[in-house]
């Protein structure tokens, strides 16, 4: 029975209408070892793991589990048999506690159950109080109390999918520890990630996806991120070259002038005296550790929120005072933006791509007169998609049918048709593979070097140094001085993200 692999995929098939996600896919995995998933946006990582996990069904295809044919028609189905899933998005109620959150799943007293919180936290290093509302817990936190969840069950498989985009990189290591030891006693895990070198860092093996079918199975200690990147996509990745500073261009397109504004979430931060600017021709980065009021700035930047206690002059575009001026007559100045969240306020997930860039398209030649244009969305809708190699069944596709990454792709691509002045873009290359961000970020580049004013906030330390001409730190809701890119490490911005630089 040892050679027996704990799960055993056999010719999995999942098709939607006009594509196959995932097509007769085989994949053994074994108990302790972590085994990466890797593929482009699109290639079918996530219907995988939703087929184990029971979220979805497969339309053809088995699954073995130690050997015996099981079907796994529901999530609860799959914890018994001891898989556990850690979602991108998490499912904890903000305003109950830990242990009240986990009694919601897992039988037991709370006392009893908070005990193993604490034991479970001893054994792993994932500790985290019972008894705190998970309000106050940081995105780390809360991602601990999602696996020591799946813990609290007899768990031999965890799936996590990209659990590291959402942590800051002194935490990553934490989480690594906790995943090597989880492996050693036994524990299989499936690991979906774009970060190739944190896959070879951490997976024991990793099985390559390309368009809904397994193109391969490799050590990926044994590559260099170089050759992982080829094997997904199947051409290798210019570098982006080195670049000249931009010229001064005149004034700035974008002035915040001592910008204090009280958070209008009981859990936010407030920001502090928040000064900046943005010139024509060039990227301005903002680098810190999320939850540091990065969502609060991006609000009060894009017009989401008004601050009734802002002078209009407090936050300038294009020379004119907005701070009063909502979201839409900002965007009228020639401002574009790209939020954090792609669902909900990116997109809308059950409307087309086309509806969608009407969203904040609108003014640029797609409603006349009140009627919308339909030729000249669905055109509009085309370019994005084919500038930006959205992988989808064409404009009509629904938003919400996308893979996340593509999503991403296709909000990019819309905010930067609009040919703003001043574009505002919030994580842009989040979970986008390899390939889509050096292209995203090469277009940034473009654009800047057109004259447009790009503001960059990325949790991505490379990121901001391969495209911004200077960078402040956000901690605590306020942020840094100035810094030039050029004239400064990553180890220099790592201290100002953890308050020990002023
Ligand atoms: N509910 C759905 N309806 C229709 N199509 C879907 C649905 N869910 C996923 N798809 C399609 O299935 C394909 C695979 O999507 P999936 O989310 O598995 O990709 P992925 O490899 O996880 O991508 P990413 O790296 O962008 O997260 C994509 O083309 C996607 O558009």
């Amino acid at each position: 029975m040892v050679n027996v692999p704990l799960l055993s995929l056999k010719a999995i098939t999942k098709r939607y209408p006009g594509l196959t996600a995932n097509d007769a896919i085989d994949l053994d995995v074994r108990s302790g070892e972590i085994h990466a998933v890797l593929g482009e946006n699109g290639a079918g990582k996530s219907t995988l793991m939703k087929i184990i996990y029971g979220v979805e069904q497969a339309d053809g295809g088995d699954i073995f589990w130690q050997g015996d044919h099981v079907p796994v028609h529901n999530p609860s189905r799959a914890r018994a048999l001891g898989i556990g899933m850690v979602f991108q998005h998490f499912s904890l109620f903000e305003t109950l506690s830990v242990v009240e959150n986990i009694s919601m799943t897992v039988p037991g007293k709370k006392a009893d159950l908070a005990a193993k919180v604490r034991e479970l936290g001893i054994t792993y290093n994932l500790t985290v109080d019972p008894h705190a509302a998970v309000h106050t817990l940081s995105v780390g936190e809360r991602q601990r109390v999602e696996i020591i969840r799946c813990l609290m069950q007899d768990l031999r498989l965890l799936i996590l999918d990209e659990p590291t985009s959402v942590l800051p990189p002194q935490h990553v290591e934490v989480l690594f520890d906790a995943l090597r030891k989880l492996r050693d006693s036994g524990v299989a895990i499936l690991y979906i990630s774009h970060k190739l070198e944190e896959i070879r860092t951490l997976c024991d093996t990793a099985t390559i996806l390309q368009a809904g079918r397994v193109s391969g199975t490799v050590v990926p200690r044994e590559k260099t991120a170089r050759d992982l990147a080829q094997l997904m996509i199947g051409r290798s990745i210019p570098a982006i070259e080195a670049r000249p500073h931009a010229p001064d261009t005149g004034g700035p397109l974008l002035g915040l002038n001592k910008v204090y504004v009280p958070s209008d979430d009981p859990f936010g931060i407030s920001l502090k005296d928040v000064s900046l600017s943005v010139k024509g021709g060039e990227i301005v980065g903002i680098a810190g550790i999320s939850g540091n009021g990065q969502k609060e700035l991006s609000r009060v930047i894009s017009g989401e929120f008004l601050c009734t206690e802002l002078s209009p002059a407090a936050i300038m575009m294009m020379g004119k005072p907005v701070a009063d001026l909502d979201a839409a007559a900002r965007r009228r100045l020639g401002f574009a933006f790209v939020p954090e969240e792609r669902l909900g306020r990116g997109a809308v997930p059950e409307m087309s791509l086309a509806s969608n860039t009407i969203l904040t398209a609108s003014e640029h030649g797609l409603v006349r007169r009140g009627f919308v244009d339909r030729p000249a969305v669905t055109d509009f809708a085309m370019r994005c998609i084919r500038d930006f190699d959205v992988r989808c069944n064409g404009p009509e596709t629904r938003a919400g049918a996308l893979s996340g990454g593509n999503l991403q792709k296709f909000i990019v691509g819309r905010e930067l048709h609009l040919k703003p002045k001043l574009l505002f873009v919030a994580q842009p290359t989040w979970g986008v593979d390899i390939g889509a961000a050096t292209e995203i970020r090469r277009k940034l580049l473009a654009l800047r070097d057109d004259g447009v004013a790009i503001l960059i906030i990325s949790e991505e330390m490379d990121e901001l140094f391969e495209v911004t001409d200077r960078l402040h730190v956000i901690h605590g809701g306020a942020l840094s001085r100035s810094l030039r890119t050029s004239e400064v490490t990553a180890n220099d911005i790592g201290r100002y993200m953890i308050g020990a630089e002023e």
